[in-house]
């Protein structure tokens, strides 16, 4: 047998243990939620080689508020030191503490016993509040001195091995053999009362082999005694002391046991499943298989409180109460136990009765809105509409807003203004790549590791049953899959009808959320699922013009970024043409995010400057007007050039209208070249199935009439095509296009190619056709339009029937800086497109024309 005492180093870290006594051979399970023995029990659990079962604490009982501390001893003298715990002293005197009090309770070296036992640790799991240790004594220690008091205690001991009873000492040889009769004696009754198999093995190998010291601890470990009798008995390092305690306390129970057999073949079966329960728990708790219950009791109470003031809804605090009583029979170390009682702080900290109280006053509302945002008129209109409905009805079954616009526009923003207009508590839930109905709905309980979803997340961590969810992005939520449907865990809670009752798997109990404001944001409507989509009201969020741009920057941006880096509003200025350079040149966007990042790069510049002639004592150097110049210094040399100014004119080139997947307008340019070949075409540009149809479509239409646009000399000519290859290129090749909108553009390009002919770079068109030439309209009008005017655009051609998209729509100072072609047909396109030039025969009626009269 290994000698435990090479195991042990002189100095030990401490944990004091209250109501318990750890004797070698015992083992204990602790539920650690003090900070000092948390810190020292972190320390050992971070150390991945301390995890080992190797590490040695020191296990010291704390003195009950009533013991009298003994008189100093020589504890070289074998004798045990007076006993001296009163019967009050026992654990119904200790005061119940919640986990905070005992989390911040500081013991001091004064508090504690002066023996203890130096034990291992065999097991560490991490809880909520602290520890879960496993501990099993080895040896007897006396603390000499304590050498540190924080963050945890720590101590120089010494051990105190059992010596083997010697032959020649006739007394201790006899207390041996009466203590292992005595302990014979109990294995007979343990037997009978079917203990553990382990145990009586156990129990029977020290009464053969010995040591007689640990066969002592072993057999008081397992009777019932009181905790000073406890205390005698880890006191007694001497063997001849502890033994003759050791018999006498066993002897007691032998008695007890006896009477008790006795008692028991005349009980009831009920009465009998009582008292053995109530024998079972304290056989449990002398083997260390139970942990502190009155910590345990803490948790339980703690919980009930809180779930008593949550106020829950009826069925929740069925389940609640159904949950708790089960807690309640189990042990705080089974895997369960952690479940259910996660589960039950979950349901204690759902909001379920408590809200905060709707301020609709719609002048503050309009006031608000005003403050937050420049511009975006027609919004703010809807938004004070739907509030003034929600003043009146005073529900919210209505349909959800859902602010349509590319990024940085300030659809945030605006939500965040709804809710501190109304008084709410806003939390934004980001739907962007969301593909498990889980997330939304959480996890069944039957998962490790499952939580609730997103929305009962959200409720929990605002508190407040009636606030304003953000459903971000919800264009980028997942559909159908094998991992369920978001958008159909959605649909539940967005449906008025139905959200009173949504059904988190994870609570498992009805949630009500018709309380809830929710408002959704969405860069691109196309990937919307219909049927949430119906749910909604959109309200559009076009991209913004320059001179947008620089009142939101003038009003909203420069001011937040001044005073962010620390300067007043009078420290920096800068003039609208210094704001327009920032925008044209630094940022090719629809919103006003990057532009704003580059006014914060300039503020930072500035406030350098600012410090640094305040620290020289130079401030009438310093000059707060930003100029154009200084611009380039900041921020470096111009990003972006006019994106049309970085173009030429040439035959074959011309100018698209796009619009992308984020919600931004803009343009596109759309290369054709031809080459010798065998008629074949070539497409590229990470191009989709719609978009190469249209390129098809546009050759064959070109091929069609070419000799009525003088590309061929003949109208049976077929030659031409047969002997050449195009290739057409949409450059950008990083990012996909799809669509039937560039049809008219590739056939203009394809035009331009074949006759020889220039596109103005300044002009540029959008449309669908069909095989006869027809223009069909397209969608994203507006988006493109200011798109196109950022790019600088002057002239645009556009399916006629999309006339109703510009008048409406499209800012007035755009529309005036703009020259609107609108084409019913390609040769109202041909006509536009190369400056009203006719460069078609008309030696074969177009057919188009003839449709058109249709
Ligand atoms: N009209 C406006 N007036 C004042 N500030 C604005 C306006 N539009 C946008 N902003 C500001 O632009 C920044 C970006 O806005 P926000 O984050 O709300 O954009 P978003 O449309 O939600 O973008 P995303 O779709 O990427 O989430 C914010 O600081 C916001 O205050």
């Amino acid at each position: 047998m290994n000698d435990p005492l090479n195991d042990i180093p002189k100095t030990l870290p401490i944990i004091p243990i209250r109501n318990k006594v750890l004797l070698p051979s015992a083992s204990l399970v602790l539920q650690v939620v003090r900070k000092d023995s948390v810190q020292l029990l972190q320390r050992i659990y971070r150390s991945a080689e301390n995890k080992e079962s190797k590490y040695i604490i020191g296990c010291v009982p704390i003195h009950p508020p009533s013991y009298n501390k003994p008189e100093p001893k020589d504890t070289t003298n074998s004798s045990t030191a007076p006993f001296t715990v009163t019967r009050n002293g026992n654990r119904n005197s200790t005061p119940k503490r919640t986990i905070e009090e005992t989390f911040n309770q500081s013991i001091q070296p004064s508090d504690l016993h002066e023996f203890g036992c130096a034990a291992r640790i065999v097991k560490l799991e991490r809880t909520v509040n602290g520890f879960i240790v496993r501990i099993e004594g080895v040896i007897r220690i006396r603390i000499d001195k304590y050498v540190l008091e924080r963050p945890y205690l720590e101590a120089e001991v010494t051990v105190f091995p059992d010596p083997l009873v010697p032959k020649d000492d006739q007394e201790l040889q006899e207390l041996a053999n009466s203590l292992k009769t005595t302990g014979r004696e109990l294995l007979v009754i343990f037997q009978n009362l079917k203990f553990p198999t382990a145990y009586l093995i156990q129990l029977q190998k020290y009464i053969e082999n010995g040591p007689i010291g640990l066969l002592t601890d072993f057999l008081i470990n397992t009777i019932e005694c009181t905790y000073e009798e406890r205390l005698q008995i880890l006191d007694a390092h001497d063997l001849k002391t502890r033994m003759s305690i050791a018999i006498e306390l066993l002897a007691r129970q032998i008695n007890i046991l006896k009477v008790t057999q006795k008692v028991h073949s005349t009980m009831s079966k009920k009465h009998k499943e009582f008292y053995l329960r109530q024998q079972l728990n304290a056989i449990k708790e002398e083997l260390g298989e139970r942990d502190d219950s009155s910590n345990e009791d803490d948790d339980i109470t703690d919980l009930t409180k809180r779930i008593k003031e949550a106020g829950l809804s009826p069925e929740a605090n069925k389940v609640a109460q159904r949950e708790l009583k089960r807690l309640k029979r189990m042990h705080s170390t089974q895997a369960e136990y952690q479940v259910v009682r996660t589960y039950l702080e979950w349901l204690s900290e759902i909001p379920w009765s408590k809200s905060t109280s709707d301020i609709i006053d719609i002048d503050k509302a309009r006031q608000q809105l005003e403050d937050d945002h420049y511009g975006l008129e027609s919004v703010k209109k809807r938004i004070l509409e739907y509030l003034a409905v929600l003043k009146l009805k005073g529900d919210l079954k209505g349909p959800i807003l859902c602010l349509l616009g590319p990024p940085g526009v300030g659809k945030t923003s605006l939500g965040k203004s709804i809710a501190s207009a109304l008084g709410r508590k806003f939390h934004r839930i980001s739907l962007g790549g969301v593909r498990d109905e889980a997330e939304i709905r959480g996890h069944r309980r039957t998962y490790i590791g499952a939580m609730p979803g997103l929305i009962a997340q959200g409720l929990r961590r605002v508190g407040f049953n009636n606030p304003i969810f953000l459903l971000d992005e919800i264009d980028k939520v997942g559909h159908q899959s094998n991992h369920g449907d978001p958008s159909a865990a959605l649909l539940e809670v967005l449906d008025p009808e139905q959200n009173n009752t949504f059904n988190d798997h994870y609570l498992n109990v009805p949630l009500d959320l018709s309380k809830v404001l929710f408002i959704a944001t969405a860069n691109q409507v196309d990937t919307i699922p219909p049927p949430l989509l119906d749910r909604m009201e959109l309200i559009n969020i076009p991209g913004y013009t320059f001179e947008e741009k620089i009142n939101i920057a003038q009003r909203h941006l420069l001011p937040k970024q001044i005073t962010n880096h620390g300067l007043s509003l009078e420290d920096v200025k800068m003039s609208d043409e210094v704001l327009l350079k920032i925008a044209s040149g630094y940022t090719r966007e629809a919103g006003v995010r990057n532009f704003e990042r580059e006014i914060a790069s300039v503020c930072r510049a500035k406030a350098v400057e600012y410090a640094n002639a305040k620290d020289k004592d130079e401030l009438d150097k310093y000059n707060k007007e930003i100029t154009a110049n200084e611009i380039e210094n900041i921020l470096g040399v111009t990003k972006f050039d006019s994106e049309v100014a970085e173009r030429a004119a040439r035959p074959g080139v011309v100018t698209g209208l796009a619009w992308t997947s984020s919600g931004s307008g803009g343009i596109l340019f759309i290369e054709a070249t031809q080459m010798a070949g065998k008629g074949n075409l070539q497409l590229t540009g990470r191009l989709g199935e719609v978009i190469r149809e249209s390129a098809q479509i546009a050759l064959s239409w070109v091929r069609a009439h070419a000799f009525q646009l003088g590309i061929t000399t003949s109208e049976t000519e077929s030659t031409f095509f047969f002997q050449r290859d195009v290739h057409i290129h949409f450059p950008a090749g990083a990012i996909g296009k799809d669509g039937p909108s560039a049809g008219v553009a590739l056939t203009i390009a394809l035009v331009s190619l074949f006759t020889r002919r220039q596109v103005p770079t300044t002009t540029a068109m959008t449309g669908e056709i069909t095989l006869r030439g027809q223009v069909l309209p397209v969608g994203g009008i507006k988006e493109k339009i200011i798109g196109a005017h950022r790019a600088g655009i002057k002239k645009v051609i556009l399916p006629a029937r999309n006339r109703k998209d510009v008048e409406g729509d499209v800012p007035v100072n755009v529309k005036s800086e703009i020259n609107f072609v609108y084409a019913n047909n390609i040769f109202d396109v041909l006509r536009g497109a190369f400056e009203g030039e006719k460069i078609w025969s008309d030696s074969t009626p177009p057919i188009v024309e003839f449709e058109s009269r249709l």
